[in-house]
């Protein structure tokens, strides 16, 4: 496993001050988000030294900065790869021209991709000989986040690389930029607006405010914390681990368990006992009664305990439940929850109407 990445920044404008401490695991996704402005690109870019911020930046066994050694590296010798919002591919070069580009530099011992494994991870076998005003938007970008990968670089770097596409197209791109996290072993900082893809791709989550560190850690958890924004969003939903018990594939039904019990979901997919899952289950696509539930349609009945109540706009209560070691979220009406006489403590069933496979 590669070494985890340091970044202690501090970068002063005229009415704005980015003043983060990152520690971020070094494999997987680690997504920055947070509102509009509050230093994401800034941050990114001190990373990469595109912007000229104080303090230290270490990557693996590789110091990039360090101001009280008088150390900083300019980005061409940091071995990075910054995949930006819109692909800037050179529009006279083909696809396989415009991998190639750059790679001569590369010195044997630091390659660590192959450019024919970049090109089969991001499905571009087909694509090589065409030009980039010939590809759709999400080919594109597949191409843009090929070539950055190609050059093997320590940490590959993305600044809301599906933001220019429309739904369809960042459906398209999504299930590359997992199978990325699956297959390598290079650690990703990721920009996000979308709670949906950070639950997805993440699995360390660092959300920035006015320039500072809120909350940084698993993404599972800082989902599932009522104190912080994303629980409140209204796709906000727990995260949760869990392993194939059953597959029935003529019902098309997945059984699933985890510490706090057994879940049921419909899956298409091939799925093996064993098989680890993610599942996400929204706050909303969850109500809650007081046991015995008797006589419910609903499959997935699991014992909880509620850890705390929150206000969540007009009528609403964000509900935190503790299942087993595993946080879940309810979103229900307040009238429901004065009905109930709901209080932390208090031992209910959590009645999951939806479930969500993640991967
Ligand atoms: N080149 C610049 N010169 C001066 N101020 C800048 C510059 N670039 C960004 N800023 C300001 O710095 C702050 C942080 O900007 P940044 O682009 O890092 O935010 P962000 O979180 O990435 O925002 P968004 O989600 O909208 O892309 C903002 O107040 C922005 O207006």
């Amino acid at each position: 496993m590669s070494a985890a990445i340091h970044a202690r920044l501090l970068l002063q404008r005229a009415d704005f001050t980015l003043d983060v401490d990152l520690q971020l695991p070094g494999r997987g996704v680690s997504a920055l988000f947070g509102p509009s402005g509050c230093g994401k690109t800034t941050c990114l870019r001190a990373i990469a030294g595109l912007e000229r911020a104080r303090g230290r930046v270490q990557a693996g066994d590789a110091l990039w900065q360090d101001d009280d050694a008088r150390l900083w590296l300019p980005t061409h010798q940091r071995r990075l790869g910054y995949v930006f919002q819109e692909a800037s591919l050179f529009a006279h070069l083909s696809v396989q021209q415009n991998m190639e580009y750059g790679l001569k530099r590369q010195l044997p011992q630091h390659r660590r991709v192959s450019l024919d494994q970049a090109i089969e991870l991001l499905g571009l076998g087909a694509l090589t000989a065409r030009m980039p005003h010939t590809l759709s938007g999400g080919e594109r970008q597949r191409v843009a986040i090929a070539r950055a990968l190609a050059a093997s670089p320590r940490v590959l770097l993305m600044d809301e690389p599906l933001a220019a596409l429309d739904a369809a197209r960042k459906a398209e791109v999504l299930p590359y930029l997992e199978r990325l996290q699956r297959h390598l072993d290079i650690p990703m900082i990721y920009i996000s607006h979308a709670p949906d893809e950070v639950a997805r791709l993440a699995s360390h989550l660092v959300l920035l405010d006015g320039g500072r560190v809120r909350a940084q850690g698993a993404t599972a958890d800082l989902m599932a914390r009522a104190d912080l924004p994303l629980a409140h969003e209204e796709a906000g939903a727990a995260l949760v681990q869990a392993r194939v018990v059953q597959h029935d594939a003529a019902d098309h039904l997945l059984t699933v368990a985890f510490a706090g019990g057994q879940l049921h979901l419909v899956s298409t997919r091939a799925h093996r006992v064993g098989d680890e899952v993610r599942l996400r289950i929204a706050a909303r696509d969850v109500s809650l009664a007081r046991p015995p539930v008797a006589g419910s349609s609903i499959l997935n009945l699991l014992p909880a305990t509620i850890t705390a109540l929150h206000e969540d706009g007009p009528g609403q209560v964000l509900v935190t439940l503790d299942a087993a070691g595993t946080a879940l979220l309810a979103r229900i009406t307040q009238r429901s929850c004065r009905q109930l006489a709901l209080a932390p403590g208090q031992s209910m069933i959590a009645q999951v109407k939806g479930v969500a496979l993640l991967d």
